[in-house]
């Protein structure tokens, strides 16, 4: 499964609400740079799997040592993170067929666990539309109104937070991120994209610990949850990489 795999990592964003001195993907983690947990993680899982990685055309922080693949190559990322997407789907147009797996990851979600990786791309192998890690809803759900105060609760059976990876097949995810494009339609994910033709993803159910390290506490959260997971990943992890 994994030598026909393409993993594209979309690592071009600037990390803003993360007000650190430098993007919040090389930032210091676990000894390690927040890119290099991320790359160890999907290469423990998917070694032999092809990587685009998505980066700013003016990043001065990437480190080359830091990418455990083989095969890899650096794409220009783009103005919204669709944009670096589709940058990478174009980037691989003349290699990827119609149906080859592609798994979007988020650099920002480097405590992704390995089984919970494996679990999704064999979930969306077998499924006729493809689909996106998730966790349900654990929290009562406030909508604001504007000005601080609470305008109502929003009924929270049936909702999840969408998570990454998301993975649908090439041709598939290249058509719906062009189709959003083109349409003006504004996508946070790919699975957006995809239910912006009217498909509907499959929802797998992962672990609350893959965290998006968004704001400055999650990167101290992120640390204490690489702890918590021990030797099992991060043991695979560094043997991946040694
Ligand atoms: N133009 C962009 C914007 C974001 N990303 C990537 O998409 C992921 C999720 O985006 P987010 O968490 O919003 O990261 P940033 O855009 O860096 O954060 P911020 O919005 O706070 O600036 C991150 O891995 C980020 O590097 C990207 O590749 N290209
Ligand atoms: C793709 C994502 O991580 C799913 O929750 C999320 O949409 C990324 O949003 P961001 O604003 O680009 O961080």
């Amino acid at each position: 499964m994994s030598e026909r795999l393409w993993l594209v990592v979309p690592a071009a964003g600037r990390g803003r609400r993360m007000r650190a001195a430098v993007p919040k993907q090389y930032l210091s983690l676990a000894g390690r740079t927040v890119l290099a947990c991320t790359l160890a993680r999907l290469h423990a899982a998917f070694p032999a799997a092809r990587l685009c990685l998505c980066l700013d055309p003016d990043d001065a922080h990437f480190d080359p040592a830091e990418v455990p693949f083989a095969d890899w190559r650096r794409v220009p990322g783009g103005s919204e993170r669709a944009d670096s997407v589709a940058n990478a789907l174009a980037a691989i147009a003349g290699e990827a067929q119609e149906g080859d797996p592609i798994l979007v990851h988020d650099v920002a979600r480097p405590c992704v666990r390995v089984d919970d990786l494996r679990r999704l791309v064999a979930t969306v192998a077998a499924d006729p539309v493809g689909g996106l890690l998730a966790v349900p809803v654990a929290d009562t759900m406030k909508r604001d109104d504007g000005a601080g105060r609470v305008s109502g609760t929003e009924p929270r059976d049936g909702l999840w937070h969408a998570l990454t990876p998301q993975g649908f097949a090439f041709g598939l995810l290249r058509r719906a991120l062009h189709d959003a494009a083109e349409r003006g339609v504004s996508v946070t994910d790919e699975a957006s994209a995809v239910e912006a033709l009217g498909l509907s993803p499959c929802l797998v159910a992962g672990r609350r610990d893959n965290l998006k390290i968004t704001h400055p506490e999650d990167l101290a959260l992120a640390e204490a949850i690489l702890a918590a997971q021990g030797m099992h990943d991060h043991h695979a992890d560094r043997n991946d990489s040694a």
